[in-house]
This record gives structure tokens, C-alpha cells and sequence, in this order.
């Protein structure tokens, strides 16, 4: 029986999680969960699934959690409750589907604990990519990853000798608009950005895919899970998302990992690597599909991908500020106050302010994260 916790529970990858988790009871126990504000579906989980411990945002939630969760539920709120989900159980493996670089504290407060991780929350390796990587080192512990892309690499590299790798190629979707040029981009609207081809996910990630910010940060994420330069990650646009990731190797062989587009794929796999075991999701039928299609990348319709790039070769608190900026331009984008076409300035104009800084602390990562949210929050158009 593998002991689970997962950040995020209420999310899409955590709902996703139980799904795969209530289809196979026998085979994992529920240790702890946390939400943010959607304490109707927290609760639901709380009496279907059992755990110890319970997370919610605030102080006010939590109660109203404790009030409607069986006696003996401890339930805990804030910053300091996600660090109790993430260490404080006896879980095995922590589920990381918080969205943002608020992910970063309870991850190495789970890597610390010495629990194994299954990661969903690029933007923790994206923000403090160097320092994530150290402590899995330390620790001993295994980040399985839960990205579609990185489970594929994952899969493909099984037994093989990274140093006989040539390179990788992580394809993308093209997101919400992949077939407008970019003059059809101005006067986008929310609801159309949120309309993602082939994914069903949350509204951050959706809005990544659509501006490309999500494959760049996948792009700085497989740096780091792989341990690859950037001159051995390429990206390919690829509109079905049936391939989703492949290796070349020093001989010229391809190993690519297919699949439909469903994320309990992945989840189960980093559940249980290395077994499989039956998934409650549709076989692939690649003579129904009957084509797949492939488009160069295009790095000027697509600048955050090439900003990407340049700040994780760059790296130091550069992918930091890539990040926070992108989060509150995302989030601006969202509550209307800016246009889809400006998240991508916003991102442009807080990396040419920022000064980087090599090998930051943890401290220096914080501070730089606070300086590119309140910079990007200020910018006026
Ligand atoms: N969705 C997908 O298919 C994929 C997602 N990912 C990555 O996985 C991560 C999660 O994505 P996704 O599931 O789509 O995101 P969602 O927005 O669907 O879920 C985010 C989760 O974080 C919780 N949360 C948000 N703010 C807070 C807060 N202040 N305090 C505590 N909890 C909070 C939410 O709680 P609540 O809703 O209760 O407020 C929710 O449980 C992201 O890093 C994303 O990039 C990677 C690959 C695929
Ligand atoms: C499902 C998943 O892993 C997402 O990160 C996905 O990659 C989004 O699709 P695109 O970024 O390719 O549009
Ligand atoms: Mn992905």
C-alpha cells in the first residue's frame, strides 16, 4: 500500500490523482490533502478519501472545514499547513499539483522530509531549479514527473544511458490559438484563450499554453529533471498531442511514448513507476487518428518561448522573474486589466529590468520573486 499526500487536491491534477487513487483503493491509502478555497469539493474529498491531515488557504476555511470532516481530522490552513501536508504524514510520495512558485516551500519542505515527489509543479523547478536539484540529491528522494511531456521522456530514457542521449524534443500543442497568426492575436478574449485544444486544466496553465510560457518553462523543467543543455532540448509543435515527448539517441534512434491526451496516464505512472497496471482511460487507435501532424517552431510568433530559453541559459534568478512576472501577468490577463498580446511585455519588460544574480539563495529567490510580482503589477500600458 503506497501512502500518498497531494498538494492541491481540488485542482486538476489533484482531482485527477483521486480519480486514479479511488479506482485502485487497494493499492494506496490517502495520508493528507490540501485545497485552497474550494472548500465544497475539499470536504467531499475529506469524507471519501479519509486523511489525517487537511489543508485550506485561511484560517476562516478551516474552520469551516473542521466543522464538516470526521472528528480526528486535523486540519491546518496557510503556508505553514501546505508545509504539513508536504512533511508531517507518513506519506511515501507527495503529489506536487499546486499551481505557481507557491509550490517551492512545501516541495523542499517534502524533499527535506525525505519523502519521494511526484511532480506536477513545474514552476517550483522553473524558479529554483538549481536548488530543488540539490536537495533531491541530498536526500536521495525520486521526482517522478507527472508533466505529460517529462513522463514521456521519463518512460523513453527507462534503462537507457542519459549520456548516450543526442537530444529530446518536448512538442506542444501551440495552444488556445496555434492556427492565428499573431496580427489575429490582438483583441483576444479570455474565454477564447481558455479553450484549449486537447487539455482539459487549469485556467494558469491554459493561458501558459496559449502564449507558449508553458513549454518554455517545460523546456528549463527537462534542464533540470535530465540534466540536459538547452542545445539538447528542441521543441516541435505538434497539434494532436499523440506524441508526447521524444528522445534521439547518439545512433540516430528515436524512442518517442504516445498516448491520448489524458493526464491519469502519467499521474498513475508516477503513482506507481516502475509497475503499470490497468488505467481507466481510452486506448490510443492510431488507425482511427490516421495522420499525425508536425510545424517547425516559430520563435518569433511565439517570443515567450524564446524569452524562456534565454533566461534558462541565463539561469541565476532569471527563470525566477520569468516566472513571477508571467504569474501576474497571467493572473492581470485573466481579470481583464491587461490584453493577451500584453502578458507577453510584461514578461519582456520585468527581465530587462531585473539584474540577475548567479547560484541565489533561497532567500535571493524569494526576494527576486517579490520584486518581478510587484514590478509586473505596476507596469501601465
Ligand atoms: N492540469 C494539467 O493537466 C497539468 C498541470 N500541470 C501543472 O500542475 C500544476 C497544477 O495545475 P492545475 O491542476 O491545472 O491547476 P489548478 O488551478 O486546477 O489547481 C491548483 C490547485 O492549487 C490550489 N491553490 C491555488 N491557490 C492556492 C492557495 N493560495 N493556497 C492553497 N492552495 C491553493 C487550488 O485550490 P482551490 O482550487 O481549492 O482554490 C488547486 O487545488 C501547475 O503547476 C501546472 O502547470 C502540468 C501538466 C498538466
Ligand atoms: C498536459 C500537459 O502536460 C500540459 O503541460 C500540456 O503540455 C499543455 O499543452 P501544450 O502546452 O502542449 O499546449
Ligand atoms: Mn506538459
Amino acid at each position: 500500500m503506497k501512502r500518498i499526500a497531494i498538494l492541491g487536491s481540488t485542482g486538476s491534477i489533484g482531482t485527477q490523482t483521486l480519480d486514479i487513487i479511488q479506482h485502485a483503493p487497494e493499492k494506496f491509502q490517502i495520508e493528507a490533502i490540501s485545497g485552497g478555497y474550494n472548500t465544497k469539493l475539499l470536504i467531499e474529498q475529506v469524507n471519501q478519501f479519509k486523511p489525517k491531515l487537511v489543508s485550506v488557504a485561511t484560517k476562516e476555511l478551516a474552520n469551516e472545514v473542521q466543522l464538516n470532516v470526521p472528528a480526528g481530522t486535523k486540519v491546518v490552513y496557510g503556508e505553514e499547513g501546505l508545509i504539513e501536508v508536504a512533511a508531517a504524514t507518513d506519506a511515501d510520495l507527495v503529489v506536487t499539483a499546486l499551481v505557481g512558485s507557491q509550490g517551492l516551500k512545501p516541495t523542499l519542505a517534502a524533499i527535506d522530509a525525505g519523502k519521494h515527489i511526484g511532480l506536477a509543479n513545474k514552476e517550483t523547478l522553473v524558479s529554483a531549479g538549481h536548488i530543488v536539484t540539490e536537495a533531491v540529491r541530498k536526500k536521495g528522494v525520486a521526482v517522478l514527473p507527472i508533466d505529460s511531456e517529462h513522463s514521456a521522456i521519463y518512460q523513453c530514457l527507462n534503462g537507457e544511458n542519459i549520456a548516450q542521449v543526442s537530444k529530446i524534443t518536448i512538442t506542444a500543442s501551440g495552444g488556445s490559438f496555434r492556427d492565428r497568426t499573431r496580427a489575429e492575436l490582438e483583441g483576444v478574449t479570455v474565454e477564447q484563450a481558455l479553450q484549449h485544444p486537447n487539455w482539459a486544466m487549469g485556467a494558469k496553465i491554459t493561458i501558459d499554453s496559449a502564449t507558449m510560457v508553458n513549454k518554455g518553462f517545460e523546456v528549463i523543467e527537462a534542464h533540470w529533471l535530465f540534466n540536459l543543455s538547452y542545445d539538447q532540448i528542441d521543441v516541435l509543435i505538434h497539434p494532436e498531442s499523440v506524441i508526447h515527448s521524444y528522445v534521439e539517441f547518439v545512433d540516430n534512434s528515436i524512442i518517442a511514448q504516445l498516448g491520448n491526451p489524458d493526464m491519469r496516464v502519467p499521474i498513475q505512472y508516477a503513482l506507481t513507476y516502475p509497475d503499470r497496471f490497468v488505467t481507466p482511460t481510452k486506448r490510443l487507435d492510431l488507425a482511427a487518428i490516421g495522420k499525425l501532424h508536425f510545424r517547425e517552431m516559430d520563435y518569433t510568433r511565439y517570443p515567450c518561448l524564446r524569452m524562456a530559453y534565454e533566461s534558462g541559459r541565463q539561469g541565476g534568478t532569471t527563470p525566477t522573474v520569468f516566472n513571477a512576472a508571467n504569474e501576474i501577468a497571467v493572473a492581470r490577463f485573466l481579470k481583464g486589466e491587461i490584453t493577451f498580446l500584453q502578458i507577453e511585455q510584461v514578461i519582456e519588460a520585468a527581465l530587462q529590468k531585473h539584474e540577475s544574480y548567479a547560484n541565489p539563495a533561497l532567500e535571493l529567490i524569494h526576494e527576486q520573486d517579490l520584486w518581478a510580482r510587484s514590478y509586473a503589477e505596476s507596469i501601465q500600458f
